[in-house]
């Protein structure tokens, strides 16, 4: 049976889960978007087609809810909804630092809850998920919501302590990444390349060096080693790397994430 989507919150993250979900062949006409700014709801159903209704008309009949708003906009939004929310429905949070006990805790008993963290790839099909599920999902629940999100791109299922870990690494991720690629085309740039051919260059040498690492059964130190050739120009590369503390602040950089997410759920 085809599953009721409602996506509350159409920002980057709700349009990007909006588009992986209707790419994945979901019917356009069982997916239902709250938006807080009428100019963005009208934006969307135009560019999706997609039915655009208020918070408690969204999740009246929805057998799963989804919550892309920021994280101190969720508590306000539990309860806007719990009175009109299935008690058969699946909740799941997509922000960052919401955990499922707060879920829990404003949604009536037995509303299922699951705490998720995307990130943009989903937009291209390549995103990655953590999830997951609050005390009493049942398994069936828990393989309708990772089954939905698998439009988006890969999912995995850890236990909720992780959380902050999950979105240290993979749902701020896509920005490290993308600062790379900053330095690596201002870099390019710099030696005389033209923007457009620094671009495609390091796009594509990311897509190339993801798929290897992803691919590959070797750690991502191996693979590096495998590029850089005994005095030659990667050594010269990372060397100046290391010499600036460059590896060491990008794993601050991953703990301070993960502070910033525990600190986002506040006290337990
Ligand atoms: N962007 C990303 O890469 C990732 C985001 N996330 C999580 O996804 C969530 C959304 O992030 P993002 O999409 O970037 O944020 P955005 O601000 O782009 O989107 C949130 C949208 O929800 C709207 N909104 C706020 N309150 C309500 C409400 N009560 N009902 C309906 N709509 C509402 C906001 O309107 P207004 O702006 O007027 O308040 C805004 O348009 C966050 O919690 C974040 O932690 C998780 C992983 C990755
Ligand atoms: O920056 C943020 O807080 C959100 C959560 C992970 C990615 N974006």
């Amino acid at each position: 049976m085809t599953q009721r989507i409602a996506i509350l919150g159409a920002g980057v993250m709700g349009e990007t889960l909006l588009s992986a979900i209707l790419a994945s062949g979901h019917p356009v006409d069982q997916v239902v978007i709250s938006e807080k700014r009428a100019d963005r709801a009208a934006e969307l159903r135009a560019a999706h087609g997609v039915d655009v209704a208020d918070n408690a008309e969204a999740v009246a009949g929805a057998d799963i809810v989804l919550l892309v708003v920021k994280p101190q906009d969720v508590p306000a939004l539990l309860d806007e909804i719990a009175g009109s929310v299935s008690p058969a429905a699946t909740v799941v949070s997509l922000a960052a630092g919401i955990r499922t006990d707060t879920m829990r805790a404003a949604l009536p008993d037995g509303v299922a809850v699951v705490r998720a963290m995307p990130n943009t790839p989903a937009l291209v099909g390549e995103g990655m998920f953590g999830v997951s599920p609050g005390p009493g999902v049942t398994d069936q629940q828990l393989a309708a919501v990772v089954s939905l999100l698998e439009s988006g791109g890969r999912v995995a299922v850890v236990d909720e302590s992780l959380q902050d870990a999950v979105t240290a690494v993979s749902g701020s991720g896509p920005a490290y990444v993308f600062y790379l690629a900053e330095a690596m085309i201002a870099g390019g740039v710099a030696q005389g390349l033209d923007l457009d051919t620094a671009r495609t260059l390091a796009a594509q040498t990311l897509v190339g060096a993801a798929k290897l690492l992803s691919e590959s059964p070797d750690t991502a130190e191996e693979l590096r080693r495998r590029v850089t050739s005994p005095n030659g120009t990667t050594h010269a590369a990372i060397t100046t790397f290391d010499d600036r503390g460059v590896k060491d602040g990008l794993v601050a950089g991953v703990v301070a994430a993960a502070a910033r997410s525990a600190e986002l759920s506040g006290p337990a």
